[in-house]
């Protein structure tokens, strides 16, 4: 049985906006796949949708064998514990320091006194401090996190999903603000959380160069609509042409020899 199914999911903002129009596929556990698309494809509502930030209009959406559209409030919380999220802007509480950024990871298993009270049992302490230290950020764990670089925060979104114990973790363009090391370090450590610790991840991403390189699996949407699901030898630049549109001239080259095709 598949991770996450996704079936004939639509949404509609208001009733003009058709963001995503029948969209389905399955991702298995364990597989890293990237979503390419261009500006206002619906990457970042797809996202949304499979931990229900953003209520999809039809559809049917299953995780880990539970509908997930089913969920009353209480059930959808423990979801979210399952499925992590990274965003482009990180979002942590900049007053606060790494440590605690990491450990708001955990109050999805808290009530909410607990977690007003910042209630952390020992061993959640040390899980958080270990993924600290995966991370690189040993040196930081102290600092507010406002004094950190973008890497360095994103870095602590990535520790914040993982000390959630998640089976998936979404990342919703986690290196679009970032300059090339930083955003490979970023990559790498998905890449790595993939591979070592057998979580499943779907990154949305704006760089082509960046999917092919790092994942096994390419969804293309456009327009709302999956144009192109397979793995990285596949994706030729007619097919990023049907991706990207007239956006695609300068991505094309980008491509290099390898599937130009
Ligand atoms: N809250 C909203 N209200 C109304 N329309 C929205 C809302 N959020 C997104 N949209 C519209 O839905 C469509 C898909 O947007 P979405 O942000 O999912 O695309 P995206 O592929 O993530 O774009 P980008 O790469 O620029 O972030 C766009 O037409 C966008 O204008």
């Amino acid at each position: 049985m598949a991770l996450l199914e996704l079936k004939n999911v639509t949404k509609y903002y208001g009733k003009e906006t058709l963001a995503l129009s029948n969209i389905s596929f399955s991702v298995e556990a364990g597989e890293f796949v990237t979503v390419i698309g261009p500006s206002g494809a619906g990457k970042s509502t797809l996202l949304r949708c499979i931990n229900r930030l953003i209520e999809p209009s039809s559809g049917e959406i299953t995780f880990h064998g539970v509908n997930t559209l089913k969920l009353s409030q209480n059930e959808l919380r423990k979801l979210r514990t399952q499925i992590g999220m990274i965003f482009q802007h990180y979002n942590l509480v900049d007053r606060l320091t790494v440590i605690e950024n990491v450990l708001h990871g955990r109050l999805g298993y808290k009530s909410t006194l607990a977690g007003v009270l910042g209630r952390y049992s020992q061993e959640e302490k040390n899980r958080a401090f270990r993924i600290i230290e995966i991370l690189g950020l040993h040196d930081q764990v102290y600092k507010r996190c406002d004094q950190l670089s973008g890497g360095q925060k994103q870095r602590v979104g990535i520790a914040r999903a993982l000390v959630q114990n998640p089976k998936m973790i979404l990342c919703d363009e986690p290196i679009a603000s970032l300059d090339p090391n930083a955003s490979k370090i970023i990559m790498d450590h998905l890449k790595r959380i993939c591979t070592e610790m057998k979580i499943t991840v779907i990154v949305n991403l704006h760089q082509v160069q960046v999917a092919l390189k790092y994942t096994d699996r390419i969804i293309g949407i456009n327009k709302g609509r999956v144009v192109f699901d397979g793995s990285p030898e596949g994706l030729t630049s007619e097919q990023i042409h049907v991706i990207y549109g007239t956006e695609s001239g300068d991505l094309i080259t980008d491509l290099g020899e390898k599937n130009a095709g």
